[in-house]
Parts: structure tokens; C-alpha cells; sequence
């Protein structure tokens, strides 16, 4: 599995589009048998709220055609982080997932919309959890960014059977300790991996630390990126899972009927 844990340029989807297409083929030429790719948040316009209405791509159109081809040709699953796109007037930031074969799997548009950069006063939020699975195997969770912030989500996505919860993620300075912390809750407290890819560099005022992670469903961590550019290359077990739910069985000890809900 590769995190491609990238800079993004505000504002230039024709930039960001061309940026990701070199790291795939780099990532891909390295090594021919990587099995999933996954990208960060709002890479094809970034942060880029006040003039998001103009820039969104209208159904995701453009950005879907290329994933589909590069996921195709080079045989590879792709979480292709999330993008800014124009739904029935409505923006969301969205992201799509693509198996090997090209096939799209899966949509899901960010629930938790981020108050502290404005995001509810550009963006319209989704409105339900998604999982998904690239060939049948194992299932895994969709999430984005500040949804690590809610354990229900994480949860209600386990409970509905995901082994890995994906994160793609534009997570800024100063909050590190909250973004490896959350991390590393959402993993152990639900047995399950959590993949994580960061973005880099300074947009405006704003600077990002990358930190792209996988963790383990014990807490490990299997790989973290550093603070810059980088494609990060790691494994997982889904099989990891069952042992680890086995060893601590959190899932049979829950006690539903006695929580507020
Ligand atoms: O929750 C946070 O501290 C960061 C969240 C964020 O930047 C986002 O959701 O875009």
C-alpha cells in the first residue's frame, strides 16, 4: 500500500491533477505491484472555500475519468482522497474509491464539516457512512479528516463490518498530538487498521505536517511519514483483525442496550 503524502497547490486543480498523475506513475514504477494508492483531502482545488463554487468539479466528472483510467492501466485499487465537486448546486468534498479493474466502489462525501476553517459555510456535508471493498476481501471504512474527531463513526463502520478505516486528511500545525492521538484511538478502541495520508506544505496562513500513518489494530504503527513530500510504502493484515479482536473481544463485551444514545 502507498500513502501519496503530497503538497497541494490552492486554488489550481489543473496543477494539483498533473502533481498526482506523477506521483501514481512514480509510485507505480517503483514498485509495479502495489496493491491500493491513497491520496489526500481536497486535492484537486484545497482550500480554496471562497472561490470553491467556481472551481468544484461538476460531478466529480473530471477527476473520476483519469482515476478510473490510471487504476485500470496500472492494475491498482486507488482511495483517491477527496475532492472538491458540484452536486445539484450543492459542494461537497468527496471521495472516491476505484478497484483494479477501474471500476468505481465507492462515494462518500464528509459528514463532519470543519467550523474552525469554515468548511459548513461553503460545503454541504453527507449525510451517511459508506464502507466498501475493492474485491470482496475485506471491508473498509471511509472517513475524512475532522471525522476522526467522532468515535461514532469509526464505530458504526466497524459494527458494519470494516477491518480499515481510510483518512485522507488536510490536518494543520499546531495539532499534531490531536491527529496522531485520534489516530491511534480510533484504531485500538475499534481493532481495526487506520490509513492515513496527510497533505504537506503551507496554503495562506495555514501550514500542514504530513505525518501520513498506518496503524495497527493493536496501536502499532507500521509506518509515519515526516513533514515533507513523500510516497510511503506499508503493509497490512486484515486477518490482524480477527486475532486482535479475538485476544481482547471488545465487540462481544459492548453493552448497547445500557448506552445513551
Ligand atoms: O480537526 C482538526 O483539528 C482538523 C480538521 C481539518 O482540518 C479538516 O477536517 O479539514
Amino acid at each position: 500500500m502507498v500513502l501519496l503524502q503530497s503538497d497541494i497547490q490552492i486554488g489550481k486543480p489543473d496543477v494539483n491533477r498533473k502533481h498526482m498523475q506523477e506521483l501514481i506513475q512514480q509510485a507505480m514504477e517503483k514498485n509495479p505491484n502495489t496493491d491500493i494508492i491513497v491520496m489526500p483531502e481536497m486535492w484537486n482545488t484545497g482550500y480554496a472555500l471562497t472561490e470553491v463554487h467556481e472551481l468544484a468539479d461538476p460531478h466529480g466528472k473530471k477527476e473520476r475519468e483519469w482515476l478510473q483510467e490510471y487504476a485500470a492501466r496500472y492494475k491498482v485499487n486507488i482511495v483517491a482522497g477527496s475532492i472538491s465537486e458540484i452536486v445539484d448546486e450543492k459542494i461537497y468534498n468527496s471521495m472516491y474509491v476505484f478497484n483494479k479493474e477501474g471500476k468505481e466502489v465507492a462515494r462518500y462525501a464528509k459528514m463532519h464539516l470543519f467550523r474552525l476553517m469554515d468548511e459548513e459555510k461553503y460545503l454541504a456535508s453527507g449525510e451517511e457512512p459508506i464502507t466498501f471493498s475493492f474485491d470482496g476481501n475485506w471491508t473498509a471504512g471511509a472517513s475524512i479528516c475532522y471525522d476522526i474527531r467522532f468515535p461514532e463513526l469509526g464505530r458504526t463502520l466497524a459494527l458494519a463490518g470494516a477491518k480499515v478505516l481510510f483518512v485522507p486528511a488536510e490536518w494543520p500545525h499546531p495539532r499534531l498530538h490531536h491527529w496522531r492521538t485520534l489516530l491511534m484511538a480510533r484504531a485500538i478502541e475499534n481493532q481495526m487498521y487506520v490509513v492515513s495520508c496527510n497533505r504537506v506544505g503551507v496554503s495562506k496562513d495555514t501550514a500542514f505536517f504530513g505525518h501520513s500513518m498506518i496503524i495497527d489494530p493493536w496501536g502499532e504503527i507500521v509506518i509515519e511519514g515526516g513533514d515533507q513530500e513523500e510516497i510511503l510504502t506499508g503493509s497490512i493484515d486484515p486477518a490482524l483483525v480477527d486475532e486482535v479482536r479475538g485476544r481482547i473481544p471488545v465487540f462481544e463485551d459492548r453493552r448497547p442496550n445500557l448506552y445513551f444514545s
